[in-house]
């Protein structure tokens, strides 16, 4: 592994452009992880993010059957509540498209009833989230070496606190640098139960994508791209070469920052 690469940041005058290079980018990562090892491995956050992955539905050259799916982070809430990422991704994505339904890992729902209540000693979010893990050690461990899982493809939201996945600034999660996913009790955004990757599961994937849009996350983009140092989450996802991070971004929130942007081209 080598010193991380910068950022590539792209921004596009419109959303809909938005939508359409961000699927034609990540048809592009399928394939290439097709041809390599014969699956795509891709990992998927909450909030906005789903809404933004319907340029993939109906396209081409999509093999849904040769994606395997985790989240990112999810909330501890049944699959089917509307604070779920899973329940998000179903709606705007899964429902849409003939992915089968054994390649999208979800939290295990039996064990997500004794999760959502806080333990005295252990908290049982514990199971769920060592149960997530080993997910994650079946699906990469007999094909991989590496001591952390190599995702072809992550893809990100950032939040206006700056927080990814579900990393919130000053948390103790942030410099977590063994297990692959945590747990948190005590999110800032509701609800406070959650599970979600470490930074080293997210910075050895091949590639990780932030998906953000709208004024709304102006300030936010301006702060984690010209101010890393300020240690924001989202500024704190930088692969390890040959990893690389890019930004999908429209112009109304790339509109406060400086960093330079990268004209899109596959
Ligand atoms: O709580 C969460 O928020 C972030 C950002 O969401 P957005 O709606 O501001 O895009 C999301 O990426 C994460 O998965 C989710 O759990």
């Amino acid at each position: 592994m080598h010193a991380p690469s910068a950022p590539i940041l792209c921004s596009f005058s419109n959303p809909d452009e938005l939508v359409e290079s961000l699927a034609q980018f990540i048809i592009k990562s399928q394939k290439e992880a097709i041809q390599k090892k014969g699956r795509f491995t891709v990992a998927i956050s909450g909030g906005s993010l789903p809404k933004q992955l319907n340029g993939l539905i109906g396209k081409p050259g999509v093999k849904w059957d040769k994606w395997q799916v985790f989240y990112a982070d999810e909330r501890i809430v049944p699959l089917d509540h509307e604070d779920s990422n899973h329940r998000l991704c179903e709606e705007h994505l899964w429902s849409k498209v003939p992915i089968p339904k054994e390649n999208i890992h979800t939290l295990d729902p039996a064990l997500i009833p004794a999760a959502a209540e806080s333990g005295s000693d252990e908290d049982p979010l514990e199971e769920i989230a060592d149960a997530y893990e080993k997910g994650l050690i079946r699906e990469f461990a007999n094909r991989d070496s590496a001591r952390f899982p190599i995702f072809d493809l992550i893809l990100l939201g950032v939040g206006p606190d700056g927080h990814t996945a579900s990393l919130f600034p000053g948390h103790s999660l942030l410099s977590e640098d063994d297990r692959w996913v945590a747990y948190i009790t005590d999110s800032p955004k509701p609800p406070p139960r959650r599970t979600t990757f470490t930074f080293p599961v997210i910075n050895h994937a091949a590639r990780v994508a932030f998906v953000a849009s709208g004024a709304s996350k102006a300030d936010t983009l301006r702060d984690v791209l010209d101010r890393p140092e300020e240690g924001l989450p989202a500024s704190r996802v930088r692969p390890f070469s040959p990893g690389q991070v890019y930004w999908f971004v429209d112009d109304a929130a790339a509109s406060k920052v400086e960093y330079p942007k990268t004209p899109f081209k596959l």
